[in-house]
């Protein structure tokens, strides 16, 4: 399998060159030549196994094919629960993707795309990671970037707008892996991420590439846990789920939306955002337009212009329907509230979010097939939001409670290239590792 950018002046690229590269160089976004048809798998229950088979076509023919297996095994070591929420409402189910070392979805992703990286700079020269992150992805990057030799990871976080435990968890890990805490808000992050890329010299001194969702290497393992979650409960059920993501980069929707397009038993797609409007002024109007990012409670999906827009609009005509739901921080709070009085389940906000958006479907609607709501993050995450809404004390997993223990450290930057450069010159973060 090749790959392409959207903008359309690479093509034919192998696969190790387009997770190599993060993003595109023309500014767009790998994507497959083709979508790849697989049809149902066998074997949903051994996640690694099924995220193998169902990954294969994308590593066929290329130089890491043999890495596929073992990057599988990392990622996917961590459950996959499908957890009853409440036996008023059995046919929500809640898809707990926050069993990871850093207790979000993210680590997934940063598992998988870290094994492979790490594979390229041990084979060529040692690659610099760029991440952007606006609460999990950093600290799933971190924990995956921890003690590796072949790839470094710098991780950009906006001051003030992550949670007290994130700006930890982000923070709190070892060489290789440095963090920076941006003046600025995370589309700041993100675009100065984007802008070192660019910088054509700078990119090749350092060996810049992205752990972000920008890299098709962090979208392929989303699809295969979603793609899992659809076989078993379709299994079980003899109906297709229907899915409901919270979205905020849109990496984690339009992995949802490729699977369905390669033939995995996914029924409808509700893509829910918090109140950054973007994605559904978008799909009411038809119009576009990226925005400065709105302060929310669930500040992980704090994102004014989705980088993975430009994959989602490139494919329109392949993916399908979808529906998108717009819920705001009250509506999150008072979710929260609702569930844990009537169910004693525990969302996080963004989670919430899923939630509420299964709560305004039509009642028809909700009965008519299980659907999996994906609970993105563990609460303990976010206590000092959770806590006060429902009057008790979150316990964090043992993975959570032990950052807690380590120390952390954040480098303070303005949100200039010149800035990032001048950290990158000057941070020998590889030496570091060694
Ligand atoms: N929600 C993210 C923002 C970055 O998204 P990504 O999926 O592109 O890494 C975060 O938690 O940092």
């Amino acid at each position: 399998m090749k790959f392409q950018s959207t903008r359309g002046e690479h093509q034919g690229i192998e696969l190790a060159d387009a997770i190599r590269l993060g993003a595109a160089p023309d500014g767009g976004l790998f994507l497959p030549e083709g979508i790849p048809f697989v049809g149902e798998i066998d074997g949903a229950d051994d996640t690694p196994a099924f995220a193998e088979a169902m990954l294969q076509p994308f590593f066929a023919g290329s130089s890491l094919e043999g890495e596929l297996a073992s990057a599988c095994r990392r990622a996917f070591a961590q459950p996959l629960p499908i957890a009853p929420v409440d036996n008023a409402r059995p046919t929500l189910r809640s898809l707990e993707l926050f069993h990871g070392p850093t207790g979000a979805f993210k680590d997934f992703g940063a598992q998988f795309l870290f094994s492979l990286l790490d594979t390229i700079g041990q084979r060529s020269a040692p690659l610099t990671v760029l991440a952007a992150t606006s609460g999990d992805t950093g600290a799933a990057v971190g924990c995956a970037a921890e003690g590796r030799l072949g790839a470094s990871a710098v991780i950009l976080f906006p001051e003030g707008r992550v949670s007290a435990y994130q700006a930890k968890q982000i923070s709190c890990w070892t060489a290789p892996v440095q963090a920076l805490e941006v003046e600025g808000d995370f589309d700041d992050c993100q675009r100065l991420v984007k802008a070192a890329f660019q910088d054509r010299a700078l990119s090749e001194r350092h060996n810049l590439t992205s752990a972000n969702s920008i890299n098709i290497g962090r979208l392929m393992p989303q699809m295969a846990y979603i793609a899992a979650a659809a076989t078993r409960t379709y299994r079980e059920t003899g109906e297709k789920p229907g899915f409901i993501i919270p979205t905020g980069n849109l990496g984690h929707g339009f992995a949802a939306l490729y699977a369905r397009a390669m033939g995995l038993p996914i029924g409808p797609v509700i893509l829910v955002t918090n109140a950054n409007p973007a994605l559904s002024e978008w799909h009411k109007s038809g119009t576009y337009t990226p925005r400065t990012s709105l302060a929310t409670i669930a500040n992980a999906m704090d994102v004014g212009a989705p980088s993975n827009f430009e994959r989602l609009q490139s494919l329109s005509d392949q993916l399908g329907t979808f529906g998108v739901e717009l819920v705001d921080d009250d509506a999150i709070k008072a979710r929260i509230v609702a569930d844990y009085r009537t169910s004693g389940y525990l969302w996080c906000p963004h989670s919430a979010t899923a939630a509420e958006a299964f709560a305004r479907l039509p009642e028809a609607e909700q009965k008519a097939r299980p659907w999996l709501a994906c609970a993105t993050a563990h609460p303990y995450k976010f206590a000092d939001v959770v806590e006060p809404l429902v009057g008790v004390s979150v316990t964090p997993t043992p993975a959570l409670a032990a950052i807690d223990h380590r120390s952390s450290r954040a480098v303070p930057m303005r949100a200039s290239l010149d800035e990032l450069a001048r950290f990158l010159g000057t941070n020998d973060i590889q030496e570091d590792a060694a």
